[in-house]
Protein backbone atom coordinates (compact mmCIF):
# COMPACT_ATOMS: atom_id res chain seq x y z
CA UNK A 1 0.00 0.00 0.00
CA UNK A 2 1.27 3.00 -0.87
CA UNK A 3 0.50 6.39 0.93
CA UNK A 4 0.80 10.26 -0.09
CA UNK A 5 3.83 10.68 2.03
CA UNK A 6 5.87 7.19 0.23
CA UNK A 7 5.35 8.38 -3.45
CA UNK A 8 6.94 5.96 -5.96
CA UNK A 9 10.45 7.49 -7.32
CA UNK A 10 9.81 8.48 -11.14
CA UNK A 11 13.29 9.50 -13.17
CA UNK A 12 12.63 10.87 -16.48
CA UNK A 13 15.42 9.87 -19.08
CA UNK A 14 15.71 11.88 -22.52
CA UNK A 15 18.19 13.31 -24.89
CA UNK A 16 17.53 13.77 -28.79
CA UNK A 17 17.00 10.59 -31.22
CA UNK A 18 19.64 8.21 -31.23
CA UNK A 19 21.86 9.94 -27.83
CA UNK A 20 22.06 6.76 -26.36
CA UNK A 21 19.11 6.88 -23.81
CA UNK A 22 18.23 2.77 -24.56
CA UNK A 23 22.02 2.17 -24.22
CA UNK A 24 22.26 3.62 -20.67
CA UNK A 25 19.03 2.48 -19.59
CA UNK A 26 19.79 -1.14 -20.19
CA UNK A 27 23.39 -0.68 -18.85
CA UNK A 28 21.67 1.09 -15.49
CA UNK A 29 18.82 -1.72 -15.19
CA UNK A 30 21.50 -4.62 -14.76
CA UNK A 31 22.17 -2.88 -11.26
CA UNK A 32 20.69 -5.24 -9.00
CA UNK A 33 19.50 -1.67 -6.89
CA UNK A 34 17.00 -1.37 -10.31
CA UNK A 35 15.52 -4.73 -9.45
CA UNK A 36 11.53 -3.81 -9.32
CA UNK A 37 11.38 -1.03 -11.53
CA UNK A 38 9.05 -0.28 -14.24
CA UNK A 39 9.95 1.06 -17.48
CA UNK A 40 7.46 3.27 -19.27
CA UNK A 41 9.10 4.16 -23.22
CA UNK A 42 7.51 5.79 -25.63
CA UNK A 43 8.02 4.91 -28.91
CA UNK A 44 7.50 6.64 -31.79
CA UNK A 45 6.43 5.47 -35.25
CA UNK A 46 3.68 2.44 -35.85
CA UNK A 47 6.14 -0.15 -35.36
CA UNK A 48 7.09 -1.38 -31.75
CA UNK A 49 11.37 -2.01 -32.26
CA UNK A 50 12.43 -0.27 -28.66
CA UNK A 51 10.48 -3.30 -26.83
CA UNK A 52 12.88 -5.67 -28.79
CA UNK A 53 15.76 -3.64 -27.62
CA UNK A 54 15.23 -2.84 -23.95
CA UNK A 55 16.20 -5.33 -21.65
CA UNK A 56 13.49 -5.38 -19.26
CA UNK A 57 11.56 -8.28 -17.92
CA UNK A 58 7.89 -8.30 -19.56
CA UNK A 59 5.25 -7.16 -17.37
CA UNK A 60 7.76 -4.14 -16.17
CA UNK A 61 8.59 -2.64 -19.37
CA UNK A 62 5.23 -0.42 -20.38
CA UNK A 63 5.06 0.86 -23.83
CA UNK A 64 3.16 3.96 -24.99
CA UNK A 65 2.59 2.30 -28.05
CA UNK A 66 0.22 5.63 -29.22
CA UNK A 67 3.45 7.72 -28.65
CA UNK A 68 3.61 10.65 -31.27
CA UNK A 69 6.50 11.47 -32.94
CA UNK A 70 7.37 14.44 -31.15
CA UNK A 71 5.86 14.17 -27.41
CA UNK A 72 4.83 11.64 -24.75
CA UNK A 73 0.96 11.83 -25.12
CA UNK A 74 -0.34 13.16 -21.63
CA UNK A 75 -3.42 11.67 -21.44
CA UNK A 76 -1.57 8.18 -22.14
CA UNK A 77 1.25 8.32 -19.70
CA UNK A 78 -0.88 9.71 -17.07
CA UNK A 79 -3.68 6.48 -17.73
CA UNK A 80 -0.41 4.37 -17.57
CA UNK A 81 0.57 5.54 -14.21
CA UNK A 82 -2.78 5.41 -13.07
CA UNK A 83 -3.25 2.01 -14.19
CA UNK A 84 0.34 0.85 -12.42
CA UNK A 85 -0.72 2.19 -9.33
CA UNK A 86 -4.37 0.66 -9.49
CA UNK A 87 -2.67 -2.37 -10.02
CA UNK A 88 -0.21 -2.58 -7.49
CA UNK A 89 -2.59 -1.34 -4.70
CA UNK A 90 -5.29 -4.16 -5.65
CA UNK A 91 -2.68 -6.90 -6.23
CA UNK A 92 -2.76 -7.62 -9.54
CA UNK A 93 0.70 -6.18 -10.41
CA UNK A 94 3.99 -6.77 -8.07
CA UNK A 95 4.92 -3.53 -6.67
CA UNK A 96 7.86 -1.70 -8.02
CA UNK A 97 10.18 0.75 -6.08
CA UNK A 98 10.87 2.97 -8.58
CA UNK A 99 9.41 3.80 -12.33
CA UNK A 100 11.67 5.49 -15.09
CA UNK A 101 9.74 6.78 -18.27
CA UNK A 102 11.93 7.07 -21.34
CA UNK A 103 10.74 9.90 -23.62
CA UNK A 104 11.04 9.93 -27.28
CA UNK A 105 14.19 11.88 -29.06
CA UNK A 106 12.08 14.83 -30.29
CA UNK A 107 10.13 14.73 -26.95
CA UNK A 108 9.48 18.40 -25.26
CA UNK A 109 10.51 17.25 -21.60
CA UNK A 110 7.91 19.78 -20.16
CA UNK A 111 5.00 18.46 -20.52
CA UNK A 112 6.05 15.02 -19.23
CA UNK A 113 7.72 16.27 -16.15
CA UNK A 114 4.39 18.29 -15.80
CA UNK A 115 2.26 14.70 -16.11
CA UNK A 116 4.15 13.58 -13.21
CA UNK A 117 4.27 16.36 -11.01
CA UNK A 118 0.82 18.27 -11.82
CA UNK A 119 -1.57 15.96 -12.64
CA UNK A 120 -3.54 15.89 -9.33
CA UNK A 121 -4.16 11.74 -8.89
CA UNK A 122 -0.66 10.79 -10.39
CA UNK A 123 1.16 13.59 -7.85
CA UNK A 124 -1.02 11.80 -4.80
CA UNK A 125 1.38 8.58 -5.74
CA UNK A 126 4.13 9.56 -7.74
CA UNK A 127 7.14 12.00 -6.89
CA UNK A 128 9.53 13.68 -9.88
CA UNK A 129 12.87 12.64 -8.76
CA UNK A 130 15.39 13.15 -11.67
CA UNK A 131 15.89 14.29 -14.82
CA UNK A 132 18.66 12.88 -16.47
CA UNK A 133 19.68 13.62 -19.92
CA UNK A 134 21.88 12.07 -22.60
CA UNK A 135 23.52 14.16 -25.12
CA UNK A 136 25.69 12.60 -27.62
CA UNK A 137 29.05 13.77 -28.19
CA UNK A 138 29.28 13.37 -31.64
CA UNK A 139 26.19 15.34 -32.94
CA UNK A 140 25.44 16.97 -29.53
CA UNK A 141 26.66 20.76 -30.35
CA UNK A 142 24.68 20.68 -33.82
CA UNK A 143 21.83 19.34 -32.53
CA UNK A 144 21.48 21.90 -29.92
CA UNK A 145 21.98 24.44 -32.51
CA UNK A 146 19.25 23.10 -34.92
CA UNK A 147 16.52 21.35 -32.26
CA UNK A 148 15.05 23.47 -29.44
CA UNK A 149 13.95 20.74 -27.50
CA UNK A 150 17.33 19.30 -26.96
CA UNK A 151 17.82 22.68 -25.34
CA UNK A 152 15.32 22.20 -23.01
CA UNK A 153 16.07 18.58 -22.24
CA UNK A 154 19.38 19.98 -21.33
CA UNK A 155 18.21 22.85 -19.56
CA UNK A 156 15.69 20.63 -17.31
CA UNK A 157 18.32 17.97 -16.80
CA UNK A 158 19.33 16.69 -12.77
CA UNK A 159 22.39 15.15 -14.32
CA UNK A 160 23.89 15.03 -17.75
CA UNK A 161 25.47 12.12 -19.44
CA UNK A 162 28.04 12.45 -22.10
CA UNK A 163 27.43 9.45 -24.71
CA UNK A 164 29.76 8.50 -27.37
CA UNK A 165 32.76 10.05 -26.15
CA UNK A 166 35.36 7.90 -27.83
CA UNK A 167 34.00 8.70 -30.91
CA UNK A 168 34.45 12.48 -30.51
CA UNK A 169 37.74 14.82 -30.42
CA UNK A 170 38.78 16.40 -27.63
CA UNK A 171 38.34 19.82 -29.32
CA UNK A 172 34.53 19.04 -29.69
CA UNK A 173 33.98 17.44 -26.47
CA UNK A 174 35.70 20.46 -25.07
CA UNK A 175 32.78 22.85 -26.26
CA UNK A 176 29.69 20.86 -25.72
CA UNK A 177 30.83 20.81 -21.65
CA UNK A 178 31.20 24.70 -22.34
CA UNK A 179 27.72 24.65 -23.82
CA UNK A 180 26.36 22.25 -21.40
CA UNK A 181 27.46 23.97 -18.68
CA UNK A 182 25.83 27.49 -19.79
CA UNK A 183 22.47 25.94 -20.04
CA UNK A 184 22.62 23.91 -17.12
CA UNK A 185 25.52 25.41 -14.71
CA UNK A 186 24.63 23.14 -11.66
CA UNK A 187 23.65 19.32 -13.03
CA UNK A 188 26.90 17.31 -12.96
CA UNK A 189 28.17 15.94 -16.18
CA UNK A 190 28.90 12.44 -16.46
CA UNK A 191 30.79 10.31 -18.84
CA UNK A 192 28.53 7.70 -20.14
CA UNK A 193 31.65 4.99 -20.52
CA UNK A 194 32.05 5.44 -16.50
CA UNK A 195 31.13 2.81 -14.52
CA UNK A 196 29.01 5.59 -12.44
CA UNK A 197 27.43 6.33 -15.32
CA UNK A 198 25.39 3.14 -14.93
CA UNK A 199 24.06 2.65 -11.69
CA UNK A 200 20.88 3.16 -10.11
CA UNK A 201 22.64 6.15 -8.62
CA UNK A 202 22.47 8.22 -11.33
CA UNK A 203 18.73 8.52 -11.15
CA UNK A 204 18.26 9.01 -7.86
CA UNK A 205 17.99 12.77 -7.06
CA UNK A 206 15.80 13.42 -4.01
CA UNK A 207 13.00 15.33 -5.14
CA UNK A 208 12.95 17.52 -8.72
CA UNK A 209 13.52 21.45 -7.89
CA UNK A 210 13.11 23.16 -10.82
CA UNK A 211 14.80 26.50 -8.51
CA UNK A 212 18.09 24.71 -9.19
CA UNK A 213 18.18 25.30 -12.92
CA UNK A 214 18.46 28.59 -15.28
CA UNK A 215 14.84 30.62 -14.75
CA UNK A 216 13.47 29.06 -18.29
CA UNK A 217 13.06 25.80 -16.81
CA UNK A 218 10.17 27.05 -14.06
CA UNK A 219 8.58 29.44 -17.10
CA UNK A 220 8.29 25.93 -19.51
CA UNK A 221 6.59 24.03 -16.26
CA UNK A 222 3.98 26.61 -15.47
CA UNK A 223 3.72 27.55 -19.41
CA UNK A 224 2.47 23.86 -19.64
CA UNK A 225 0.41 24.21 -16.52
CA UNK A 226 -1.29 26.43 -18.11
CA UNK A 227 -1.89 24.60 -21.29
CA UNK A 228 -2.81 21.59 -19.41
CA UNK A 229 -5.56 24.23 -18.02
CA UNK A 230 -6.84 24.88 -21.18
CA UNK A 231 -6.65 21.93 -22.93
CA UNK A 232 -8.56 20.26 -20.44
CA UNK A 233 -11.62 19.94 -22.71
CA UNK A 234 -9.36 19.03 -26.16
CA UNK A 235 -9.71 15.45 -27.45
CA UNK A 236 -6.18 13.63 -27.90
CA UNK A 237 -6.44 14.31 -31.45
CA UNK A 238 -6.63 17.55 -30.79
CA UNK A 239 -3.26 17.78 -28.64
CA UNK A 240 -1.34 15.72 -31.37
CA UNK A 241 -1.55 17.83 -34.01
CA UNK A 242 -0.43 20.55 -32.31
CA UNK A 243 2.53 19.16 -30.78
CA UNK A 244 3.72 17.74 -34.12
CA UNK A 245 3.34 21.61 -35.66
CA UNK A 246 5.97 22.41 -32.88
CA UNK A 247 8.29 20.63 -34.69
CA UNK A 248 7.20 22.09 -38.41
CA UNK A 249 6.38 20.55 -41.28
CA UNK A 250 9.10 18.85 -42.24
CA UNK A 251 10.08 16.60 -39.74
CA UNK A 252 7.69 13.19 -40.62
CA UNK A 253 8.61 9.79 -39.06
CA UNK A 254 7.36 6.55 -40.87
CA UNK A 255 8.05 2.54 -40.81
CA UNK A 256 8.60 0.27 -43.31
CA UNK A 257 7.76 -3.58 -42.92
CA UNK A 258 9.20 -6.29 -44.85
CA UNK A 259 7.83 -9.81 -44.65
CA UNK A 260 10.58 -12.13 -46.18
CA UNK A 261 14.53 -12.30 -45.33
CA UNK A 262 16.39 -9.97 -47.18
CA UNK A 263 19.84 -10.19 -48.81
CA UNK A 264 22.72 -9.09 -46.62
CA UNK A 265 24.33 -7.04 -49.75
CA UNK A 266 20.96 -5.15 -50.89
CA UNK A 267 20.51 -4.11 -46.88
CA UNK A 268 24.14 -2.82 -47.20
CA UNK A 269 23.42 -0.95 -50.39
CA UNK A 270 20.26 0.47 -49.24
CA UNK A 271 21.80 1.80 -46.28
CA UNK A 272 24.64 2.89 -48.03
CA UNK A 273 22.90 5.05 -50.46
CA UNK A 274 20.21 6.37 -48.32
CA UNK A 275 23.31 7.76 -45.85
CA UNK A 276 26.08 9.10 -48.54
CA UNK A 277 23.03 10.99 -50.21
CA UNK A 278 20.65 11.76 -47.38
CA UNK A 279 22.48 11.77 -44.36
CA UNK A 280 21.84 14.95 -43.20
CA UNK A 281 18.02 14.71 -43.68
CA UNK A 282 18.08 11.18 -41.77
CA UNK A 283 17.55 12.51 -38.16
CA UNK A 284 17.02 8.90 -36.85
CA UNK A 285 16.43 5.36 -38.47
CA UNK A 286 16.02 2.07 -36.07
CA UNK A 287 15.54 -1.77 -37.52
CA UNK A 288 15.43 -4.85 -37.12
CA UNK A 289 16.10 -7.27 -40.24
CA UNK A 290 15.76 -10.34 -41.07
CA UNK A 291 18.40 -11.65 -43.15
CA UNK A 292 18.56 -14.21 -45.85
CA UNK A 293 21.83 -15.74 -44.49
CA UNK A 294 20.70 -16.50 -41.31
CA UNK A 295 16.92 -15.74 -40.43
CA UNK A 296 16.88 -16.49 -37.39
CA UNK A 297 19.29 -13.80 -36.08
CA UNK A 298 17.94 -10.54 -36.47
CA UNK A 299 20.16 -7.57 -37.59
CA UNK A 300 19.63 -4.58 -35.68
CA UNK A 301 20.91 -1.13 -37.33
CA UNK A 302 20.96 2.62 -35.93
CA UNK A 303 21.58 5.39 -37.74
CA UNK A 304 21.67 8.43 -35.89
CA UNK A 305 22.04 11.83 -38.23
CA UNK A 306 25.04 10.87 -40.73
CA UNK A 307 26.43 8.36 -37.95
CA UNK A 308 25.97 4.93 -38.64
CA UNK A 309 26.55 2.85 -35.51
CA UNK A 310 28.38 -0.61 -36.50
CA UNK A 311 25.11 -3.40 -36.90
CA UNK A 312 24.86 -5.69 -34.35
CA UNK A 313 23.77 -9.09 -34.92
CA UNK A 314 21.43 -10.43 -32.22
CA UNK A 315 21.37 -14.28 -30.99
CA UNK A 316 17.74 -14.14 -32.07
CA UNK A 317 14.71 -12.99 -31.78
CA UNK A 318 13.27 -11.93 -28.66
CA UNK A 319 10.85 -14.30 -27.69
CA UNK A 320 7.52 -14.05 -29.13
CA UNK A 321 8.15 -11.39 -31.31
CA UNK A 322 7.22 -10.30 -34.54
CA UNK A 323 9.87 -11.85 -37.34
CA UNK A 324 9.65 -9.53 -39.67
CA UNK A 325 11.85 -6.82 -40.92
CA UNK A 326 10.76 -3.40 -39.32
CA UNK A 327 12.51 -0.15 -40.12
CA UNK A 328 11.72 2.97 -38.47
CA UNK A 329 12.72 6.52 -40.10
CA UNK A 330 12.56 10.15 -38.28
CA UNK A 331 13.19 12.19 -41.48
CA UNK A 332 13.97 15.99 -42.00
CA UNK A 333 12.98 16.94 -45.62
CA UNK A 334 12.98 13.31 -46.49
CA UNK A 335 9.74 11.87 -48.19
CA UNK A 336 8.42 8.71 -47.52
CA UNK A 337 7.89 7.89 -50.77
CA UNK A 338 11.39 8.24 -51.81
CA UNK A 339 12.75 6.00 -48.99
CA UNK A 340 9.93 3.47 -49.70
CA UNK A 341 10.69 3.71 -53.74
CA UNK A 342 14.26 2.93 -52.82
CA UNK A 343 13.63 0.36 -50.12
CA UNK A 344 11.31 -1.31 -52.62
CA UNK A 345 13.85 -1.60 -55.18
CA UNK A 346 16.60 -3.26 -52.89
CA UNK A 347 14.61 -5.63 -51.14
CA UNK A 348 13.30 -7.11 -54.90
CA UNK A 349 9.80 -5.43 -54.96
CA UNK A 350 10.47 -2.22 -57.22
CA UNK A 351 7.04 -0.40 -57.44
CA UNK A 352 5.56 0.22 -61.19
CA UNK A 353 8.05 2.95 -63.35
CA UNK A 354 10.71 2.65 -60.79
CA UNK A 355 13.85 1.29 -61.18
CA UNK A 356 15.09 -2.37 -59.86
CA UNK A 357 18.19 -2.93 -57.66
CA UNK A 358 20.12 -4.15 -60.60
CA UNK A 359 20.05 -0.75 -62.44
CA UNK A 360 20.13 1.28 -58.97
CA UNK A 361 23.71 -0.45 -58.63
CA UNK A 362 24.62 0.31 -62.31
CA UNK A 363 23.25 4.15 -62.18
CA UNK A 364 22.08 4.84 -58.32
CA UNK A 365 20.66 8.58 -59.81
CA UNK A 366 18.04 6.63 -61.71
CA UNK A 367 15.91 7.23 -58.19
CA UNK A 368 14.01 10.40 -58.40
CA UNK A 369 15.06 12.79 -56.21
CA UNK A 370 18.95 10.68 -55.32
CA UNK A 371 21.80 12.62 -55.58
CA UNK A 372 25.33 11.26 -54.91
N1 LIG B 1 30.18 3.98 -29.33
C1 LIG B 1 29.09 4.28 -28.63
N2 LIG B 1 27.87 4.04 -29.18
C2 LIG B 1 26.78 4.34 -28.45
C3 LIG B 1 26.86 4.89 -27.13
N3 LIG B 1 25.61 5.09 -26.67
C4 LIG B 1 24.77 4.69 -27.67
N4 LIG B 1 25.47 4.23 -28.73
C5 LIG B 1 24.93 3.73 -30.01
O1 LIG B 1 24.04 4.71 -30.53
C6 LIG B 1 22.94 4.09 -31.19
C7 LIG B 1 21.66 4.66 -30.63
O2 LIG B 1 21.58 4.29 -29.26
P1 LIG B 1 20.19 4.17 -28.48
O3 LIG B 1 20.52 3.81 -27.08
O4 LIG B 1 19.24 3.31 -29.23
O5 LIG B 1 19.69 5.67 -28.56
P2 LIG B 1 18.29 6.27 -28.05
O6 LIG B 1 18.60 7.60 -27.51
O7 LIG B 1 17.61 5.31 -27.14
O8 LIG B 1 17.50 6.38 -29.43
P3 LIG B 1 15.97 6.85 -29.68
O9 LIG B 1 15.15 6.21 -28.62
O10 LIG B 1 15.68 6.33 -31.03
O11 LIG B 1 15.97 8.33 -29.64
C8 LIG B 1 23.12 2.59 -30.99
O12 LIG B 1 23.72 2.04 -32.13
C9 LIG B 1 24.06 2.50 -29.80
O13 LIG B 1 24.84 1.33 -29.83
C10 LIG B 1 28.18 5.13 -26.58
O14 LIG B 1 28.35 5.65 -25.46
N5 LIG B 1 29.25 4.79 -27.37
Amino acid sequence: MFLASDRLPVSILTGFLGAGKSTLLNRILKDPQMADTAVVINEFGEVGIDNLLVESSGDRLVELANGCLCCTVRGELVDTLATMMDGMQTGRLKPVRRVVIETTGLADPAPVMQSVMGHPVVAQNFALDSVVTVVDAVNGLQTLERHPEAVKQVAVADRLVISKGGMAGAPETVLLRDRLRDLNPRAPVMDGDAAEAATAAVLANGLYDPATKIPDVDRWLRDEMAKDAHSHHHDHHHHHNHDVNRHGDDIRSFSLIHDTPLDPAAIEMFVDLLRSAHGEKLLRMKAVVALSDNPERPLVLHGVQNIFHPPQRLKAWPDGSDRRTRMVLITQGLSEDFVADLFAAFSGQPRIDQPDRTALEHNPLSVPGLRM
